[in-house]
């Protein structure tokens, strides 16, 4: 394993041992306090352009998945057709796995997809470090060659863009079936799988199409990376639906609810560090019932800022920021966390069900 270092932008240095793909990378540093999970995140689309660190000390003993396709071309195990993040940050990788389910090793599968991994990091520490300044963007560099390659600037960088299909997919066609129309801003094959298994089918379409030419029952806005202020082209999309007269359902996820918050008026703004884990607890507006969540995002919705029609659905109870909206009148919602889960509790999955009851 040969040695690597990881550099801030601050300056701070954590040294390593690669076992991944043999690259240098740069990119955002992020941190997810998830204890499970890594095959479903680093194929998360969400996570694209992103150093991934996990707090969770001992990783890859689980292995991965084989990586299948249903004849649908959905995956069987992963969120996604391959890896999105940009590279993994271990504090202790597992050599040895086991699991039922295990294919192949973490290490193994970092190599083919040519993504990095590097162990040996005092992750905690790292997070740290990252909770008191802030997301930042860092580089991993192996110790052995120059560094020279360039700080990574995502600034004004359309992510949706780069993992987006590129064309209309459907899904589950049938005479009599509702239709709803997803807009592809970089889908979590489970928001599908968990539409398909409640008997609809889904018109599964790119990010910026222009979804109203098209005849449906409902509209779904699934999550995706980067900067929501980036899709303004999806935003006037879902302000024409908004206004249409017809008024079908809508419901969104993550970066879904962010752009209705656009739709509807909101500002949105960059979170010190964001929320990446499977135990953030949020509270239903007006109850006291609350629900543990599983979250992977870095922006926010300024609830301040909502339209006069809108009002918050849920509130993070950790630092209050806003987890979820719905208009007033119209069937229209939306969850900043992930009720598809995957991985991560699946407490709220009961969206997916008022979603699809209100097509009725
Ligand atoms: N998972 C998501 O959809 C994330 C949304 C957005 N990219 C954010 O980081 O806030």
């Amino acid at each position: 394993m040969r040695n690597v270092t990881l550099i801030l932008d601050d300056g701070s240095r954590f040294h390593g041992k690669s076992f991944g793909y043999e690259k240098p990378v740069a990119g955002e540093v992020v941190f997810n306090t998830a204890m499970m999970g890594y095959p479903e995140s680093l194929t998360d689309p969400s996570y694209a352009g992103q150093l991934m660190t996990l707090t969770y000390p001992l990783v890859g003993n689980y292995g991965v998945p084989a990586f299948t396709m249903e004849e649908n071309g959905l995956a069987t195990f992963m969120e996604s057709d391959r890896i999105y993040a940009s590279a993994i940050i271990v504090s202790d990788y597992s050599l040895a796995y086991n699991h039922w389910n295990a294919k192949e090793s973490l290490a193994d599968w970092l190599k083919r997809e040519q993504v990095p991994g590097i162990t040996g990091v005092d992750t905690r520490e790292l997070t740290k470090v990252l909770r008191e300044h802030g997301v930042m963007m860092g580089k991993i560099v192996f110790d052995d060659e120059p560094d020279n390659i360039p700080e990574a600037d995502y600034n004004g960088v359309n992510f949706v863009d780069k993992v987006s299909c590129k064309e209309i997919i459907r899904y589950n066609e049938g005479d009599g079936r509702k239709k709803v129309v997803l807009v592809d801003c970089g889908v979590k094959h489970n928001i599908i799988r968990c539409l398909l298994r409640r008997g609809v089918e889904v018109i599964r379409v790119p990010w910026d199409y222009d979804f109203n030419t098209l005849e449906f029952d409902g509209l779904f806005l699934a999550n995706g990376p980067g900067d929501p202020d980036t899709c303004e082209a999806a935003v006037a999309n879902i302000r024409k639906f908004l206004a249409s007269p017809s008024v079908r359902p809508c419901m969104g996820i993550c970066m879904g609810n962010q752009l209705l918050s656009k739709a509807a008026g909101a500002r949105i703004y960059k979170l010190k560090y964001g929320h990446r884990s499977h135990n953030q607890p949020v509270r239903m507006v007006g109850t006291t019932r609350c629900f543990i969540t599983s979250q992977n995002h870095g922006y926010a919705v300024d609830a301040e800022t909502l339209g006069a029609d809108w009002e918050p659905l849920f509130v993070n109870m950790n630092d209050g920021s806003n987890e979820g909206i719905r208009h007033k009148v119209n069937p229209w919602f939306s969850a900043q966390f992930h009720p598809e889960a995957c991985s991560g509790p699946v407490d709220t999955e009961f969206m997916f069900d008022d979603f699809v009851n209100l097509l009725k």
